[in-house]
C-alpha cells in the first residue's frame, strides 16, 4: 500500500477530456514530478487529486483510504496540503503571522476560543507562534520573521508559500510550479528546500516547467499529454523516450524534455 495513490483518475470539460485515466503513486521521501506540455492536464490532476475538482472517475487513495473528491481542509487535516501557482500570501502581514495563518487552517473549532483570547487560545497562539519560527529557521527565513511579507523578495515569498503548507505538517505536499518566475539563485534554494523535505520523510509531487529542477530532483516522473499519460519512470527514462521528446516538440513548446539544452 502506497502512501498516496490515485488510480483511473479522469475529469471532462464539456467535449474535452481533460485528464484521462492517470494513475500512479508516491511513497514518504519520494518526490514525484508530473510534466508535459501546456494544456497536459497537470493542473487539472493537481486539483482533482487536492480535492480542489471532483473527479468524474478514478480514486485518490491516502494510506489506502479512499478520499476521492474530499474538499481541501479535510484532505489537509489528513495530511495532503498543496501550493498554488500564483502566491497566496498575505502581503501586509508580517512573514511570521502567514505561517500562524497556516496553522490556523489545521484547526477545527479553534476560532471562538481565539476571539475570546481564552487561557486555552493564549496557549495554543504561544506554541503556532513558537512552531512558526522554527518552520521559518528550517527555510532560513527566521531573519525576516517580523518583516512585511510584501517586502520579501520573489523567492523568500516563494518559500514562504512553501513554509505556510508544512504548517499543516503534511505527508503529502503538492507545489505547483514552486520556482515559477525565479531566478537561478532562488531556484536553487527553492531545489534544496525541496530535497530536504524529502529527506524529512514527505511525499513531494511537484508541477513544474523548470525542467532542468524536474530532472535534477525527482525520483520518479510521470508524463502527461492531451489529459493521458503517455509515460512514467526515472528522469533518465522519460527524458529518453520517444514519445515524451514527440509530444514536446509536437506541442511547440519554448522548454524542452532534454535538461542539459
Ligand atoms: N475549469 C476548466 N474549464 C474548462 N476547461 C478547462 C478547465 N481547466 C482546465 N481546462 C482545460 O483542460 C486542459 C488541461 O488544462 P491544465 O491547465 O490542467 O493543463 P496544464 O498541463 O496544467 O497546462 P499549463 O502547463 O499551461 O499550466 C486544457 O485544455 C484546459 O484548457
Amino acid at each position: 500500500m502506497s502512501l498516496l495513490d490515485v488510480s483511473g483518475l479522469g475529469i471532462g470539460f464539456g467535449g474535452l477530456r481533460a485528464v484521462d485515466n492517470v494513475g500512479f503513486s508516491a511513497e514518504p521521501g519520494e518526490i514525484v514530478s508530473i510534466i508535459g506540455p501546456n494544456g497536459a492536464g497537470k493542473t487539472t490532476l493537481f486539483n482533482m487529486i487536492s480535492g480542489v475538482y471532483l473527479p468524474d472517475s478514478g480514486h485518490v487513495r491516502l494510506d489506502g483510504r479512499d478520499v476521492t473528491g474530499a474538499a481541501p481542509h479535510r484532505l489537509a487535516r489528513m495530511g495532503l496540503t498543496r501550493t498554488f501557482q500564483n502566491l497566496q500570501i498575505f502581503q501586509d502581514m508580517t512573514v511570521l503571522e502567514n505561517v500562524i495563518v497556516g496553522f490556523h487552517q489545521s484547526e477545527s473549532g479553534a476560532l471562538l476560543s481565539d476571539l475570546l483570547a481564552l487561557p486555552a487560545a493564549r496557549k495554543r497562539s504561544e506554541i503556532a507562534r513558537m512552531q512558526a519560527r522554527e518552520l521559518l529557521r528550517r527555510v532560513r527565513l527566521d531573519k525576516a520573521a517580523e518583516e512585511l511579507a510584501g517586502n520579501l523578495s520573489y523567492g523568500a515569498l516563494k518559500r514562504l508559500e512553501i513554509v505556510r503548507a508544512l504548517a499543516m505538517q503534511p505527508r503529502v505536499l503538492l507545489l505547483d510550479e514552486p520556482a515559477a518566475g525565479c531566478n537561478a539563485v532562488e531556484t536553487e534554494e527553492i531545489d534544496h528546500l525541496i530535497v530536504e523535505l524529502a529527506q524529512s520523510g514527505i511525499a513531494i509531487l511537484l508541477v513544474e516547467h523548470d525542467m532542468k529542477m524536474v530532472m535534477r530532483i525527482s525520483n520518479h516522473v510521470v508524463v502527461l499529454d492531451h489529459g493521458e499519460k503517455i509515460a512514467e519512470g526515472s528522469p533518465e527514462s522519460v527524458s529518453k523516450n520517444p514519445d515524451v521528446i514527440a509530444a514536446y516538440l509536437g506541442a511547440g513548446d519554448e522548454e524542452s524534455v532534454d535538461a542539459d539544452s
